[in-house]
């Protein structure tokens, strides 16, 4: 192995995302089968000793591009020449925690992980934010990175547009292979708009394959926002090999391009695109080239469509009015 290794940076290492997640990044599908990484392992103190057998089972794997391993608490420490950044640890809210009490606590954890990338990461750095509320979460971090550039942090709506998928598959009777260009706007929440106006089920459009609008707006939407819950509710823990599962393929397609004539979705900063305001981190449409994702232009929006993206953008101006008013942006 010539290269030299790429740092990829995983937080809430010893959690169940993290679980699911190192093992396959270390097997060399985070990035491909020609580039060795080293893993910078951040976890809180108590948990330390849990990612330490994790990292333990990482060596029991003898990865051929596994180069390395490095565990600390110590953000400046993890986030030290990250080229790569997987922002999964985070706080889940707990009984009689108020929405604002949640955005504070994860405000604690963003803020100076924000902070330490700005000061240590490498100059190539891409961030991933996986751990909820992760749109905003993402745009608590970008604030507190002013060095780098703003479309470099990015929020997980990769796990949405795979259910999004499996469901579309599933009423067609095809396989998601037949289907293109089905991409989840707004919010990593339930008001997220799963869209099959613009998707494609080999070469038609979607919407009228499908030919059910009860469906696509009763079933079909609230069963993709929903799905996370449903997830909770039947395994007693929320979504972790599916998660990780997207979390790889979303860094996969920014950093080796997504396929000519798709698109995927990525929450991202806005440019003002589709009247999402300037500086939310929002899902859109993307495609990726040359490691940068970019924003899919010129999509016309029915009226159906545009009431559901400005619900859920409402949602995500809420949520960064509530970061705001905490003093974290
Ligand atoms: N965007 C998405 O599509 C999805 C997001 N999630 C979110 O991902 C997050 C992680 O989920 P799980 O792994 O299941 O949770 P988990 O609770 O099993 O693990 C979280 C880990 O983060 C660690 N952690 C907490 N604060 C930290 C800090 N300041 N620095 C480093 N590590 C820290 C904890 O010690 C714990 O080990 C949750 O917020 C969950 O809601 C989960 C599924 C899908
Ligand atoms: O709903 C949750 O708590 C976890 C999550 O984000 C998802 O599964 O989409």
């Amino acid at each position: 192995m010539t290269r030299t290794p790429v740092n990829v940076t995983v937080t809430g290492a010893a959690g169940q995302i993290g679980y699911a997640l190192l093992f396959r990044i270390a097997s060399g599908q985070l990035l491909g089968q020609d580039t060795p990484v080293r893993l910078k392992l951040l976890e809180i103190t108590p948990a330390l000793k849990a990612a330490e057998g994790t990292a333990m089972e990482l060596d029991d794997c003898a990865f051929p591009l596994l180069s390395g391993i490095d565990i600390t608490d110590d953000p400046n420490v993890a986030f030290d020449g990250a080229n790569i950044a997987l922002l999964v640890g985070a706080r889940p809210r707990t009984k009689g925690m108020e929405r604002g009490d949640l955005l504070e606590a994860n405000g604690g954890i963003f803020k100076p992980q924000g902070e330490a990338i700005n000061a240590h990461a490498a100059d190539d750095i891409r961030v991933l934010v996986v751990g909820n509320p992760a749109n905003t979460n993402a745009l608590i971090a970008q604030s507190h990175a002013p060095d780098v550039p703003a479309e470099r942090f990015t929020a997980m709506t990769r796990l949405d547009q795979n259910r999004a998928y499996s469901q579309l598959a599933k009423k067609l009777g095809v396989t998601v292979n037949d289907i293109k260009k089905l991409a989840i706007w707004g919010n990593h929440s339930a008001t997220q708009y799963p869209d099959l106006f613009h998707a494609e089920v080999n070469g038609k459009n979607a919407a009228e394959a499908v030919s059910d609008q009860a469906w696509l707006a009763d079933t079909f939407i609230p069963t993709v926002a929903k799905r996370g819950a449903a997830i909770i509710e039947a395994r007693g823990a929320s979504s972790a090999a599916s998660a990780a599962n997207a979390a790889i393929d979303h860094v996969y397609d920014w950093v080796n391009g997504t396929a000519e004539g798709d698109w995927v979705s990525a929450g991202v900063v806005s440019d003002g695109s589709y009247g999402v305001p300037d500086g939310i981190i929002s899902s859109f449409p993307v495609t990726s080239s040359g490691g940068n994702y970019e924003i899919v232009k010129g999509l016309d929006l029915d009226e159906f469509s545009r009431a559901k993206i400005d619900a859920s953008v409402a949602e995500l101006v809420e949520e960064r009015d509530a970061v705001k008013s905490l003093g974290l942006i």
